[in-house]
């Protein structure tokens, strides 16, 4: 059996593996990827493909674009492949490898065996990278992205090789090109090195500084318990009544006091409810990473049977992969029906240990007070079956219950200790506020000087107000824990500020209906002084929801650096009508995120407005502009028209696209290419850096120094 593989038979017809592979799934040949070996039967039958065919021919020039950056007039077929990864992910579906489901699982099973073993070597390998043989070595290691001469550099390897390789994957990709993930192990995988991508640690995530316990220091801690349920059925009466029957029959003197959860003891154990009851709160905590609940009770009232917020806090807690007991609750009701409650939740998966389940069912009455000893008893020892364990003699952390600011005491937070031990004088981070334990009360009011797991407290001494859900870390060295929180305040800052969203028209009517946005700040940008006043006074008329156009600049000539700065300060969308931002504008508005709309009619400008504050904005398509070219000479031909002489100075030309005429930042016409031609041929396409002569639909008023400007209509994917 022949051992040719598909990249090899590639490089001997002169192709791209992936017009093999292409050509192979058209003639319903199975094969996974560039390294998939062919037989000698499938080698004859390409060979006749090939032969036969000439399509393909025309394609293959690899050994061109290599010296180069740019690559050569290509076919659209082809050009595809141009730019593997400008994003992330975002190209996926063009990239070769995602065509061939069948390689990924073979290929990473093997890097994951690899990762494994090689794990913690492989900062020393890229050190042996550098020794001077400059040997390939056994596995590198990146954080994100690589550029292909990044890798190159790992691989030790000449960057124009890294080229070639990728080019005969069906990749064409220039020296400071970001390569993806799966370009990167495709590579590594051709010189049989193991790539492993490493997770940056961020310093001051507040995991990095729990205490990681052994085993052996493991003892039994109180199960946290959160009740949920339908409204009505009676979660605060059976909070109230667990707590007033077992607080004073404990702890006798104390005056309850609400902190948001307490602890009541039932034949010498511990339990501690969370006296937030409903899955709302349960899931917001969730929601912020926070696991408190190790036991959730569904309470249903005995004569109402299942309710939607019944189903949704099953949901919830199935969700949070909490162990349920059901209280069927009221059983002191004339139309109690226990049976019918078991009956309709065996339809949730809740099926009675009688029935042959495993969930606990307790009949109780909280107005009564009656099976509430039951229901505790259960709770222990479901507890028990979990084994739920902390550590005492550790640094405390656990998560913030519920936090406000007291008038006279400041901060005041609700802690829940979920492991080691918090007492007072403990340098503590709590989410983004830090500070020192100043005081410490339980549930009953009194002061306390340590509080162990399962044990909710409240404090104060922080530097802000945290919010619920957080978590808290205590840090033996007060110095560090000053540290940390005030990099994750400065962080949270930072955090607000860029996250504060420019606003864009596609989530401004998010942003007024959330009373986010009462004005919408306009720059406007014309061709004319006519068009200008017009534009401004037609918009100042839209109203919308009592939501104010407010225009805070408006100008004659092409969008400038300066307006988006302008609009980014004020939080702005910019508005061209017939005009351009020019290069430094466009680079400006991208970073600055600032939204620019181009318009060409001044009702669209004002519909788009109005639909945008409405919310009806059309979300499916937007405008990509696909290259520039500006015009270098004229040809007047009498039958034609106006031939532009251009130069395609960014991005590429499409003879499909639709095309600006821009003089001086000004749109002069918008409309189609007629005619795109390189030297005589009509083409498709032409890259940037190549010379056409292009040809206007109904436009000849073409001048030396015009840009034409060419666009697409593309879909825009949403989150
Ligand atoms: N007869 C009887 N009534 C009860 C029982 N438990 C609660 N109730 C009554 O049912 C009503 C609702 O009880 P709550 O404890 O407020 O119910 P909840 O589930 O906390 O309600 P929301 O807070 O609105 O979600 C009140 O009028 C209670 O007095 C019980 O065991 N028997």
């Amino acid at each position: 059996m022949s051992k040719t593989r598909v990249y090899e038979y590639a490089k001997k017809k002169n192709l791209s593996s992936k017009v093999v592979i292409d050509k192979m799934k058209e003639l319903n040949i199975e094969v996974a990827n560039h390294m998939s070996t062919i037989s000698q039967d499938t080698v004859q039958k390409l060979d006749n493909a090939f032969d036969g065919g000439s399509r393909e021919k025309k394609q293959a020039q690899p050994e061109k674009p290599v010296s180069g950056d740019s690559s050569s007039n290509q076919t659209s077929a082809n050009s595809k492949n141009k730019k593997p990864n400008n994003k992330q992910g975002s190209n996926s579906a063009k990239r070769p490898q995602n065509n061939q489901g069948g390689n990924k699982p073979s290929g990473k099973g093997n890097n994951n065996k690899n990762k494994k073993r090689n794990n913690g070597r492989a900062s020393n390998n890229n050190n042996q990278s550098q020794a001077p043989k400059k040997a390939t070595p056994e596995n590198i290691t990146y954080t994100d992205t690589l550029t292909v001469s990044e890798l190159a550099e790992k691989l030790n390897k000449d960057t124009a090789e890294i080229i070639k390789k990728l080019m005969f994957l069906g990749v064409m990709a220039t020296k400071n090109q970001d390569l993806d993930k799966d370009s990167i192990e495709l590579i590594c995988e051709e010189y049989g090195v193991t790539a492993e991508q490493v997770v940056e640690v961020d310093e001051i995530d507040l995991d990095n500084f729990k205490t990681e316990e052994k085993a052996e220091d493991l003892i039994e801690r109180p199960a946290v318990v959160t009740i949920m349920g339908h409204v009505d059925h009676g979660k605060t009466t059976l909070l109230d009544s667990i707590r007033d029957t077992k607080v004073t029959e404990g702890e006798a003197g104390g005056i309850t006091q609400h902190i948001g959860a307490y602890q009541v003891e039932d034949n010498g154990k511990k339990v501690t409810f969370l006296d937030t009851p409903g899955h709302a709160a349960f899931t917001s905590m969730r929601s912020r990473g926070a696991q408190v609940t190790d036991i959730a009770i569904l309470v249903v009232a005995a004569d109402d049977g299942v309710m939607p917020q019944t189903v949704e806090a099953i949901n919830h807690a199935k969700a949070a992969e909490v162990p349920i007991i059901v209280a069927v609750n009221k059983m002191d009701k004339e139309g109690a029906n226990p049976d019918r409650v078991m009956q309709e939740l065996t339809e949730h998966e809740l099926i009675p240990e009688d029935w042959g389940g495993d969930t606990i069912f307790v009949q109780l009455s909280a107005i009564k007070r009656e099976g509430i000893d039951d229901l505790l008893e259960m709770i222990l020892l479901v507890s028990e079956v979990e084994e739920l364990k902390a550590n005492p003699n550790s640094n405390a952390n656990g998560t913030v219950i519920e936090a406000q600011l007291d008038k006279g005491r400041g901060s005041v937070a609700t802690l829940l200790v979920q492991n080691g031990t918090l007492h007072v004088g403990d340098a503590i981070v709590v989410g983004n506020t830090y500070g020192r334990v100043r005081a410490m009360v339980n549930d009953l009011g009194r002061r306390v000087q340590a509080a162990g797991p399962s044990t909710p407290v409240e404090i104060t001494g922080l530097n802000e107000v945290p919010a619920a859900g957080d978590q808290f870390v205590v840090f033996s060295n007060e110095k560090q824990a000053r540290q940390v929180g005030e990099a994750r305040q400065q962080k949270q800052i930072e955090e607000k500020r860029t996250d504060k969203a420019k606003v864009s028209l596609d989530d401004l009517f998010e942003q007024i209906k959330q009373g986010e946005v009462k004005d919408i700040n306009l720059v406007l940008k014309a061709d004319v002084q006519g068009s200008v006043e017009a534009l401004a006074s037609s918009l100042k008329k839209i109203d919308v929801e009592g939501v104010k156009v407010n225009i805070i600049h408006t100008g004659v000539g092409a969008i400038a650096e300066s307006d988006i700065i302008l609009a980014s300060a004020s939080n702005a969308i910019v508005i061209g009508f017939n005009v351009r931002p020019d290069n430094n504008a466009k680079k400006a508005a991208e970073t600055e995120k600032v939204d620019v709309r181009l318009h060409r009619i001044i009702y669209k400008v004002i519909e788009e407005i109005e639909a945008a504050m409405k919310g009806m904005l059309d979300p499916e398509f937007e405008e990509k502009v696909i290259g520039q070219a500006e015009v270098r000479e004229i040809f007047k031909v009498s039958r034609i028209g106006t031939i532009a002489g251009s130069y395609v100075t960014d991005g590429k030309l499409t003879r499909d696209a639709g095309v600006r005429v821009i003089r001086d930042g000004v749109v002069l016409y918008e409309g189609e290419i007629d005619t795109l031609k390189r030297f005589k041929d009509d083409v498709k396409e032409v890259a940037q850096n190549y010379e056409c002569g292009i040809t206007v639909k109904n436009f000849n008023d073409i001048k030396e120094g015009d840009v034409f400007e060419a666009y697409v209509m593309q879909e825009i994917k949403r989150v």
